[in-house]
């Protein structure tokens, strides 16, 4: 699946339930990331992997292998790169993909690393073709070749790097190169965190923001949480503010039902915009199919807006199907908003398709 679908920043990361950090977020993820292991919720399979390579690794007294993490924005990869410098004891270096256009970019980091440093490389499918074939022999050999001069008169030195350990991030893992994937010693897949998960973190972020909530509360935010830590962590906030200007600071069911609503979010994390598409999908178009142009059109938006914004979790949360006639509503839609389908059309009838395309 193609996460990037929901970090478009020009929209995505402007909504409430946007998966892409915005500012705020920036400004307090530092205080609510998990500090090891043990503290880090959910993905167990993850977990468990990553503690014995660590502790393997550690027990060899040797650098880890390099770890590839996939999976969408906002799940934890960023966290889970500084817990695996925290367990090996070592210092970590973060940049990413888009900032390391040139080979010479790369060669400047990786001659300053100290040895068992954690390099994290976000997005690392996005890094250029020469910086990505430089990086092949770091990995690998812990050595790069740096290029002096130009033309023929070029000359390659080579340049020993300490070992290191690679944490590299995508949330496109399908369009990482083989040799470059090939060199990871460990790949990890993230998931989508399920509402139990998201309440235990939600409870774990109050704990540290001081803020009271009971069970129901943290579950009521969790189902709208679209199964993203990231997102839980910015409702709550916006719940938190509610809870203190709406009433006496405490987060309730009532209370974040209520918080929620003044921010559009509904009660299974669709936002205005989702429900938008929905809605012209369900009341304007019988439930489709309808070509996304006459979609986007009604919505008043822009086509790359539906798609990439609003269907990745429509369709994720089975609400909406891409088909090659159009966009087809599902009947767990039509439920969703409380609407009852058309009659089943008679075959043969030639309004099969109307809309479509
Ligand atoms: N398993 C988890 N347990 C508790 N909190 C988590 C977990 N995963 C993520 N978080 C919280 O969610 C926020 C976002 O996590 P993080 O920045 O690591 O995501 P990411 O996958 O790196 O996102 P991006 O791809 O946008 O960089 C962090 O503040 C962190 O506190």
């Amino acid at each position: 699946m193609n996460w990037d679908d929901e970090t478009d920043p020009g929209t995505s990361a402007e909504r409430l339930v946007g998966a892409a950090a915005d500012g705020e977020d920036q400004a307090v993820e530092a205080a609510l990331r998990p500090k090891d292991l043990s503290e880090f919720v959910g993905q167990e399979k993850v977990r468990q992997q990553l503690d014995l390579v660590l502790k393997a690794a550690r027990q060899r007294g040797a650098t880890a292998d390099h770890v590839l993490l996939s999976g969408a924005p906002g799940l934890g990869k960023t966290t889970l790169s500084m817990i695996i410098a925290a367990e090996m004891n070592a210092p970590i270096r973060i940049t990413s993909g888009p900032a390391i256009q040139h080979a010479g970019d790369l060669a400047a980091i990786l001659s300053s690393l100290q040895e068992g440093e954690i390099l994290f490389l976000d997005e690392i499918h996005r890094m250029s073709r020469p910086a990505e074939e430089m990086l092949y022999m770091a990995m690998e050999d812990f050595r790069v070749d740096v290029i002096v001069g130009k033309g023929p008169g070029a000359t390659a030195i080579p340049l020993e790097l300490p070992p290191f350990t690679l944490v590299g991030a995508t949330t496109r893992a399908g369009l990482l190169p083989p040799p470059l994937r090939d060199r990871f010693g460990f790949t990890a897949h993230m998931e989508f965190y399920d509402p139990g998960e998201l309440q235990r973190v939600i409870h774990r972020s109050a704990g540290l923001l001081d803020v009271e909530i009971d069970t129901d509360g943290a579950a009521e935010i969790a189902g709208r949480s679209r199964g993203t830590p990231r997102i839980a962590n910015r409702l709550l906030r916006r719940v938190r503010d509610y809870a203190q200007v709406r009433a006496d600071g405490r987060i309730t069911r009532e209370i974040a039902a209520a918080a929620l609503g003044v921010y559009e979010v509904d009660a299974r994390g669709l936002d205005r915009l989702d429900r938008a598409v929905l809605e012209a999908l369900l009341k304007l178009f019988g439930g489709g199919p309808v070509g996304l142009s006459t979609l986007a059109v009604a919505v008043g938006e822009e086509r790359e807006t539906v798609e990439e914004v609003a269907e990745p979790f429509l369709v994720r949360e089975g609400l909406l199907a891409r088909t090659p006639r159009g966009r087809v509503a599902t009947p767990a839609a039509w439920t969703h908003l409380g609407l009852t389908p058309p009659q089943a059309a008679a075959p043969g009838n030639g309004q099969q398709g109307l809309f479509g395309a």
